[in-house]
């Protein structure tokens, strides 16, 4: 049998951390040697009560060199800013790298109007996106995997098929609703319970930092600026994201053909003849896809968990074809139904 490959998680007590936790302690070629946190020390089943008689040991104080001793690759579940301090001593160790966070997402000009000034750009232009339909060659080669952002993620797999047929001048509306998890375990005013509870609302609208990272995406497909309207909602259940687009297209076509067409050989976009719900993908890597034309108007509906297609399922699958191993080793199919 292979040698197993030695990982390691850094972030580990935040969300996407233990998702990661949970898919790569059962993954049968990935084996955890570092679980790195802010400051260590913490047992990690005590971060992560569930995960009692399933992991052990205790948290490190994240320190790449540290990293670069005992693991091949390293996830990044960490907030932007944060992570490029690590990537950047990890990769000239030789140390693979899955970052979560959109420190690589985006052209170095892009993300310092979005985020914040760049520490490590000689390496943006290094990083492949991860989304694996759209960007399999490069991400085989990689040694830094920008992981998608969750928003792009679901939009991007739903437009991308469609750009031959979009009109150039017309923009393209994106209403997205996520689950709470989606802001990390923080605690803000708006994911308090009073206050989201039988709740929802938009946030940031039109001025989303996921609003670039969709259009650079499309952009680099075919080379032609897209306007893009992103409204980002909050709505009351702890996982899942439902991302509505409506487009208008230069002509009649039936779109479900269109889906299936681009799609064919992708096991990870199911492609659905009703409208997607939320409770079809959560707990799974799945995205699912409806679509419908009415007019030369395109709407389309696209599902998936944000914890995991939107993060660590996909950070898991890059990581996958990054070491040789089968695409889809480990990653979860089964969604929480009912
Ligand atoms: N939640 C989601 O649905 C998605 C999240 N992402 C991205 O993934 C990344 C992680 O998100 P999420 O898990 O939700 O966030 P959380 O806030 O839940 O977790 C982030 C973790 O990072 C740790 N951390 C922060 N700074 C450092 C540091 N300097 N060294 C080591 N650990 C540190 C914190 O640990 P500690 O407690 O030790 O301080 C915290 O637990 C973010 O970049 C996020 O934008 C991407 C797509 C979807
Ligand atoms: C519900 C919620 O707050 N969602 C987050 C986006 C999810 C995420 O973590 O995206 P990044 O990987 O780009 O940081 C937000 O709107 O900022």
């Amino acid at each position: 049998m292979a040698e197993k490959i030695n990982v390691a998680v850094i972030g580990a007590s935040g969300y996407t951390g233990l998702e990661l936790l949970k898919i790569l302690t059962v993954h049968p070629m990935f084996h955890i040697t570092y679980v790195g946190t802010s400051e260590g020390g913490e047992d990690v089943v005590k971060m992560h009560p569930s995960l009692l008689n399933v992991a052990k040991g205790k948290a490190q104080k994240s320190e790449a060199s540290q990293i670069a001793k005992v693991a091949d690759l390293a996830f990044l579940a960490l907030p932007h800013q944060a992570s490029m301090g690590f990537a950047k001593v990890l990769l000239v160790h030789g140390v693979k790298v899955v970052d979560l966070s959109a420190d690589y997402r985006l052209s170095q000009e892009v993300y310092e109007a979005h985020y914040c000034p760049h520490e490590d750009p000689e390496n943006i232009p290094k990083a492949a996106y991860g989304l694996p339909e759209l960007h399999r060659e490069a991400i085989k080669s990689a040694q830094l995997v920008a992981n998608p952002g969750c928003y792009p993620a679901a939009s991007l797999l739903a437009l991308v098929p469609f750009l031959p047929y979009m009109r150039a001048d017309a923009p393209v509306f994106i209403d997205a609703k996520s689950g709470i998890s989606g802001a990390g375990k923080k605690p803000n005013p708006l994911t308090q319970f009073v206050n989201i509870n039988e709740n929802m609302m938009a946030y940031n609208p039109f001025s989303h930092r996921h609003e670039p990272e969709i259009k650079e995406q499309l952009f680099l497909r075919n080379n032609q600026p897209k306007q893009v309207f992103f409204v980002p909602q909050l709505i009351p259940i702890t996982r899942g994201m439902l991302v509505n687009a409506y487009v208008q297209l230069k002509e009649n076509i039936d779109p479900v053909a269109v889906l299936e067409a681009f799609y064919a050989n992708e096991p990870f976009v199911r492609v659905r003849k009703e409208p997607v719900t939320l409770k079809a993908t959560a707990g799974s890597h799945f995205c699912d896809i409806f679509a419908k034309e009415k007019e030369s108007v395109l709407f389309l509906s696209s599902s998936i968990d944000n914890l995991l297609r939107g993060a660590s399922s996909q950070a898991v699958v890059n990581a996958n074809i990054m070491c040789g191993l089968d695409e889809y080793m480990g990653i979860p199919t089964l969604s929480y139904v009912p």
